[in-house]
Formats: C-alpha cells, sequence, structure tokens
C-alpha cells in the first residue's frame, strides 16, 4: 500500500513568464455552476470543495515505479480506462470547462492524447488534429522537436489541420516537464492558431514550478501520486 493522492482538486498551472493570460471561466463544482455574482460566500464555499469525481480519476491511475527505467515513477492511465465510470467523469471534466468557450478545435498529443482529444472535442464540437510522432502523417508536416523526462522526441501536425486564428485547446493525459506540450503549442502557434489552454489529466508535482509553457496556462485534474495503492 502507498500514500494517498497528493491532490484531488482541479488546477490551472501557468508559466512563470507569463504576462497576459486570457479569461477563463471557472470550472463547474459538484456538477453544477459556481455560485452568482450576488452570493458571495456561496461562491467561496463551492470553490473550496472538491468535486468528488477527482478522488476517483486519481484513485484509477495506477503508479508504477521504475517504467520505462529506473527512478521514473510511471503514471498509467489504462486502468482508468478500464473504468466507463470513471473514464467518463475524465471526459466530462474536460467537457465541462471546454464547452461554450467558442473552441473550433482539440489537438491530441499521441499517443495518450488520443484517448481523451477525440471524445472532448465530439462533445464540444470541435474538430480533433491528432499532432503525432515523426512519419506516422502521411501528408505535408510541420515538425518540432523536444525534450523529455527520459528522451528526445518530435511531434508533427499535417499542414491545413488549422486555419489561422482558429481558437484550439491541447490534450494529453500527463504533463511532466511541460516539453511535450510546449512542442505542441509551438506547432499551432506557428500554423497561426489561437491556443488558448492545455488540458491534462494529471500533472507532475515536482516540475509545478517551471513549467516551459510559453506562457499559455495548462488545466491539470489531479496531481500525480508518488507511489501506488
Ligand atoms: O511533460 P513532458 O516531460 O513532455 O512529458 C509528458 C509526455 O510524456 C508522455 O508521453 P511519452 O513521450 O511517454 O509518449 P507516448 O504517449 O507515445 O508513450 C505523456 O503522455 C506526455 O505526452
Ligand atoms: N512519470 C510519467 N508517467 C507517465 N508518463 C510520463 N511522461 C513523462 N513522465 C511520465
Amino acid at each position: 500500500m502507498g500514500e494517498e493522492a497528493s491532490c484531488n482538486t482541479v488546477t490551472v498551472m501557468e508559466a512563470a513568464t507569463n504576462a497576459k493570460q486570457p479569461q477563463l471561466p471557472q470550472p463547474k463544482e459538484n456538477g453544477r455552476a459556481a455560485a452568482a455574482a450576488a452570493e458571495p460566500v456561496a461562491e467561496a464555499v463551492a470553490a473550496a470543495v472538491p468535486d468528488p469525481r477527482l478522488q476517483g480519476i486519481s484513485d484509477a491511475i495506477r503508479v508504477v515505479p521504475h517504467f520505462p527505467k529506473e527512478g521514473i515513477m510511471f503514471n498509467d492511465i489504462t486502468t482508468l480506462l478500464l473504468r466507463p465510470g470513471v473514464f467518463k467523469d475524465a471526459v466530462d471534466l474536460f467537457v465541462e470547462r471546454y464547452r461554450g468557450m467558442r473552441i473550433d478545435a482539440v489537438a491530441g498529443i499521441e499517443a495518450r492524447g488520443f484517448i481523451f482529444g477525440p471524445a472532448t472535442a465530439l462533445a464540444i464540437g470541435a474538430k480533433f488534429i491528432p499532432l503525432r510522432k515523426p512519419r506516422k502523417l502521411p501528408g505535408e508536416v510541420i515538425s518540432e522537436k523536444y525534450v523529455l523526462e527520459y528522451g528526445t522526441d518530435c511531434l508533427q501536425m499535417h499542414v491545413g489541420a488549422i486555419e489561422a486564428t482558429e481558437r484550439v485547446i491541447i490534450v494529453d493525459d500527463l504533463v511532466a516537464t511541460g516539453g511535450t506540450l510546449s512542442a505542441a503549442i509551438r506547432l499551432l502557434e506557428r500554423a497561426g492558431a489561437d491556443v488558448v489552454e492545455c488540458a491534462c489529466l494529471i500533472g507532475l508535482p515536482k516540475f509545478k514550478n517551471f513549467y516551459k509553457l510559453n506562457g499559455k496556462p495548462v488545466y491539470v485534474l489531479v496531481e500525480s501520486r508518488e507511489s501506488d495503492k
């Protein structure tokens, strides 16, 4: 048995270099909208109560020590996918946040962003753009290299997948160093897109003070546990 989840609150993390942030609606708490401005006490209480779905999400993620190499505590979302109610809760939380924000596109990062991104895109009426690892996309691509916690990699996007000025969110399962999301932001911005926010199920707490996210906020559902139960 390991320790309990270290955090079960929805968090918006922002790069230290942020000069200007978009005005974003607050997430719903416990399945209802935040209390009206005329009820400031109720609003404060609602904001302090964690959504009960978050604990279920945290509990459903398996932590595998020393995978894929010594020292890495791997957050495995496949155990969450085996529980349809919890899988739905995760997608619902993204949908509740982004519905009504005029999002034109959801960009999902290979591979695990392909699990949560398309469901979110369909529910909010946005198109889905796969950001893929090298040599997977058959058309003309633009590329961005990045450094990972355990290596280096590259993301590619089809030219023409997004129109200039379209509003896009980027979805992945996890942010660790933020290198992958930063590469995704650079790809989309090179194509002229307006990157509104990045959304991840899991954030690694040891990295949270130095995300490299090009001034874009990151919406994180739960913090990683350091060990499994
Ligand atoms: O914040 P970062 O340090 O960039 O790390 C986060 C990335 O690492 C994992 O993917 P991985 O590179 O292992 O690829 P995979 O999903 O194809 O296995 C994860 O799904 C994120 O995409
Ligand atoms: N600790 C981790 N668990 C799962 N995916 C990751 N990608 C980078 N670090 C990771």
